[in-house]
């Protein structure tokens, strides 16, 4: 077996599977695994991908889960450690980008790295500091009204020190665009000031690839899944189109979507627009008691045959608020991800063998519930989000784990696409 070149600790199944297609583009083998491994590697790959779900968890336990990553990844040798978090920077006021920051770096004995979400090919951009998605801040973009981590401010250097003890300072565009040399020569400006983290500027794929080589000498890197397209070239891998191939898809198809993000909202309004067999579920039944993922399977299996049948609890902000008021958002979103893993489970159990999950930490749930340990990265269907294959309560089962924000309102349907 080859020395493990990044080892690399995601803090959602959907980032995850987004970082692992990144590096399978940019030409290294990559395998994701699901949480940290039981033993060592078995296949000779360049990266691996551990997947967490830590985003929203208590400090405590994200830091806990995230550093048994990193004891499995350097006991596979592992030369650079990448964090993997969200491209919208997803996180409460407590955490867990910067306390999972801080314990890495404190036990890697780092005395510094940078931090992006910058992902131009999804539209995410960072600018003095400031993250835009799309054409607007982050605090503008929807993401101010998501039901677990709401993001109300687009200035990263400020929401980084509000969750970190050591200082954090800024790499702005004027230097990412002098290149690699200008971004060492500010790294060691910045740690003479006292600066432990940075967070840098990237507006285009362009300043990514800039910055790449000054990344090299850093021993933990915490980024968005952009600048993965920019490592692998520091360990002489060029970027390949083709990703890896996967078995021929067929079986059952299905979709089961948890995201209220407002592209998830289009998707599902897309899907049903175009005549797909849709079902919704309410989390006020389920809290009262009705065994909402038995109806939904009653419902979906005598449709399964004639095509992909699309469950979601998907709604807009004005939906998931008062749902919250009267559950709370943790209990009215731990409740909706057990009960759509429960029917994700229950149409696995029913032949599909085609499943799209739609929501990170529905993914989390939905993978976790299907008893998944490792996913072989596929085809790209939309920027960030492939095809995998994994098995899956003892069956091969092709499954696509899409971020709530990413993906073109079809995707419901292309995705099936891509797969034929
Ligand atoms: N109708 C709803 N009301 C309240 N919470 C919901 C509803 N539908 C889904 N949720 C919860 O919202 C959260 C969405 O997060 P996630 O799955 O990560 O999606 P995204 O990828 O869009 O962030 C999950 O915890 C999910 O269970
Ligand atoms: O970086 C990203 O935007 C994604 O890889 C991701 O982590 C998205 O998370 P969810 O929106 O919760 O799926």
């Amino acid at each position: 077996m080859g020395k493990l070149l990044l080892g690399c600790i995601a803090d959602d199944f959907t980032g995850a599977t987004d970082l692992a297609n990144n590096l399978v583009r940019a030409g290294m083998r990559v395998v994701q695994a699901i949480g940290v491994p039981d033993g060592p590697l078995a296949a000779d790959v360049d990266a691996v991908v551990v997947a967490l779900k830590s985003r929203t968890n208590p400090v405590d336990e994200a830091v806990a889960q995230s550093l048994a990553a990193l004891r499995w990844l350097q006991g596979q040798g592992a030369h650079q450690i990448y964090f993997k978090y969200c491209s919208t920077f997803d996180s409460t006021p407590a955490g867990n980008i910067g306390p999972v920051t801080e314990a890495l770096m404190d036990a890697l004995g780092t005395e510094f790295t940078i931090a992006t979400p910058a992902f131009p090919d999804n539209k995410r951009t960072v600018f003095k500091g400031y993250l835009f998605v799309g054409d607007v801040l982050l605090s503008e973009s929807g993401m101010q009204n998501h039901p677990l981590t709401p993001m109300a401010d687009p200035n990263l250097v400020r929401v980084m020190q509000s969750q970190c003890r050591r200082k954090v300072g800024l790499i702005d565009h004027a230097v990412v665009a002098r290149g690699a040399a200008a971004v060492t020569e500010r790294i060691a400006q910045l740690k003479a000031e006292g600066v432990a983290i940075a967070i840098v500027d990237a507006v285009s794929n362009d300043d990514l690839l800039r910055m790449g080589p000054a990344l090299a000498a850093l021993p933990l890197v915490t980024a968005g899944s952009g600048v993965a397209m920019a490592l692998p070239a520091n360990f002489g891998f060029a970027p390949s189109p083709a990703a890896s191939v996967l078995p021929f898809g067929s079986g059952l198809r299905a979709v089961v979507s948890g995201s209220c993000s407002l592209a998830t909202n289009r998707q599902v309004q897309d899907f049903i627009a175009r005549g797909g067999a849709a079902l919704a579920i309410d989390p006020l039944r389920i809290a009262d008691g009705a065994d909402v993922a038995a109806e939904a399977l009653a419902w979906a299996t005598p449709l399964l045959a004639r095509g992909p049948v699309l469950v979601y609890s998907t709604a807009d902000s004005g939906a998931v608020k008062s749902v919250q008021s009267r559950l709370g958002a943790e209990e009215a979103g731990a409740m909706v991800e057990r009960t759509i893993a429960s029917i994700a489970r229950g149409l696995v159990e029913r032949g599909v063998r085609q499943l799209v999950v739609a929501g990170g930490e529905t993914s989390g749930a939905c993978v976790q519930a299907l008893g998944i340990t490792q996913m072989q990265i596929g085809p790209q269907i939309d920027p960030g989000v492939p095809w995998c294959h994994a098995q899956a309560l003892g069956a091969g089962l092709h499954i696509t784990l899409k971020s709530g924000n990413f993906g073109g309102d079809d995707f419901f349907t292309r995705a099936f696409e891509v797969l034929a």
